[in-house]
């Protein structure tokens, strides 16, 4: 095939506002029952699949975004790393992974979080911040607030300047928001219930 022509996956982009893309909602699909009974898993997979639902959502994130200066993003292994890279092309703004123990090679600031069963930290390197830079705090979903709380302390540990925790989905009845009190937290789609 030629180079730069549309294979036969292409499908066209249309930008967001053009298109209207409405509730991201449709796109994220229900998983009832994963990892494990009673867990209704929202999967973002649907989503990523339509270059412009994927479009819309880093626009709409990015808009919440826009007016906050925002000079890094922060992003948390591995599902926060899908839309954080090009929510931090859009914004203009670097890209920070927060990653699992032990992936990052220089030295590292830790934060430790409850997981349901234990604890887990996520690591970022310790240089990766200028102090008081303006930093955007982002994860593809929000449900208890561990994992952004912790990514929040980090940024803080770093004496970075947490300006807003954006992310695609959050579950609500988790109460993942009032974790991250008094920080400004922003979701393009909210699930109030486990219900699927
Ligand atoms: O608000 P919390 O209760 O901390 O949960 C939210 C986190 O859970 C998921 O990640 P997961 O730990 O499943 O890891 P993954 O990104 O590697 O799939 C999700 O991507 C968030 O990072
Ligand atoms: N219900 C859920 N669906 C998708 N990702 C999650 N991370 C934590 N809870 C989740």
């Amino acid at each position: 095939m030629e180079e730069g022509a549309p294979g036969e996956f292409f499908r066209p982009n249309p930008r967001p506002e053009a298109a209207g893309f409405g509730d991201l909602r449709a796109y994220i699909r229900d998983i009832p029952d994963y990892p494990r009974p009673g867990i209704v898993f929202r999967d973002i997979t649907p989503l990523l699949l339509d270059p412009g639902a994927l479009s819309a959502a880093v626009a709409r994130i990015a808009a919440f975004a826009s007016a906050r200066d925002v000079q890094f993003v922060v992003a948390a292994e591995a599902r926060g790393f899908i839309l954080g890279g090009a929510l931090a092309r859009e914004l203009g703004a670097g890209f920070v992974p927060a990653r699992k123990p032990g992936k990052l090679p220089a030295r590292t600031v830790s934060a430790e979080y409850i997981l349901e069963y234990g604890v887990d930290a996520l690591e970022m390197h310790a240089d990766a911040l200028a102090h008081g830079a303006n930093v955007l705090v982002h994860d593809d979903l929000l449900a208890t607030g561990g994992t952004a709380r912790a990514l929040c302390d980090l940024v803080e540990q770093l004496g970075g300047h947490v300006v807003g925790c954006a992310f695609l989905a959050e579950l609500s009845f988790l109460g993942g928001r009032e974790r991250l009190a008094p920080f400004d937290v922003h979701a393009l789609v909210d699930y109030p219930s486990e219900r699927a």
